[in-house]
């Protein structure tokens, strides 16, 4: 039996549809979370394998692998990792900035946009208020995932910074936002197991990538996204692949982490084989 974490957001749908609807499996047990709460479950090794934080990965190091071939990223706008904000961003330096209380990565991500690329010096705190309500205490909030989507489809007349587009135009690279890892003992004590999930995902991306509108109309988000809305956002914004461009992305991400002093140090990347 393998434990599998599932993020509960629209971005990560599509592959668990395919992984389910293709290799419907007794032996696979679901468990739902938000990214922040994920982390500390595999952290915990209360879960064996999970699509989680990249900056997980960076803070532990030893007790993951990654599997290959897999990310939740984007090259340009991810249309869900967003700054709402009630001044431009040039006006944000010594201002207070909520930070979501789901995310791991991302508010890792605006620290360093807003340190290295704007040469802001703010404070940070995270709040799970809503966004209406905790903008009257600080000028702008970091939301992530579903609830970042929904406040950008509210029409909040807030400005919005979406920060896969921030990054990749300050570096002309993708950024990755979560890796599928799993527990460098869930890959002992379960490595067959764990092999032929790595290899159903790999093959689910492929199913999720062709199936997409299908899967947009059986999907729970359509109730509130659109189905079309839904089909744009997997198709423009979020990308599941893991290669050179991607990699090199991460690398820049845990370097400059490293040298705001978020994470010890820039791992190397391991893999699962
Ligand atoms: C692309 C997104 O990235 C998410 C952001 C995460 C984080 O900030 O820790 C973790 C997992 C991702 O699902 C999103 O929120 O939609």
């Amino acid at each position: 039996m393998l434990t599998i974490g599932r993020i509960d957001y629209a971005n990560v749908t599509p592959l668990f549809h395919s992984l389910q609807e293709h290799f419907p499996s007794a032996d696979y047990r679901f468990i739902g979370g938000v990214p922040a709460n994920l982390n500390a479950q595999l952290a915990a090794e209360k879960i064996d394998v999970c699509p989680s934080s990249s900056i997980e990965y960076a803070v532990h190091p030893e007790r993951y692998l990654i599997l290959p071939e897999l990310s939740i990223s984007s090259a340009g706008p991810v249309a869900s990792v967003l700054l709402f904000s009630r001044v431009p961003i040039e006006e944000l330096d010594g201002q207070d900035i909520l930070l979501s209380a789901e995310s791991a990565t991302s508010v890792n991500l605006l620290r360093i946009l807003m340190g290295k690329r704007f040469g802001h010096s703010c404070r940070y705190t995270v709040s799970s208020s809503p966004l209406d309500e905790a903008l009257r205490t600080a000028p702008a909030m970091l939301l992530i995932g579903d609830a970042a989507l929904r406040s950008s489809m509210a029409g909040t007349g807030l400005r919005i910074y979406d920060l896969g587009l921030l990054w990749y135009e300050w570096t002309g690279l993708p950024f990755v936002f979560a890796l599928w890892f799993c527990t460098r003992s869930a890959a002992k004590t379960h490595y067959q197991e764990v092999r032929l999930l790595a290899e159903r995902l790999v093959q689910a991306k492929a199913y999720a990538d062709r199936e997409r509108e299908h899967i947009a109309e059986v999907s729970p988000e359509a109730a509130w996204m659109g189905r079309e809305g839904l089909i744009t956002y997997w198709r423009e914004n979020i990308s599941y692949e893991m290669g050179e461009a991607q990699k090199e992305g991460l690398r820049l991400f845990y370097r400059y982490a490293a040298e705001l002093g978020l994470i010890p140090a820039a791992p190397e990347l391991h893999f699962f084989h």
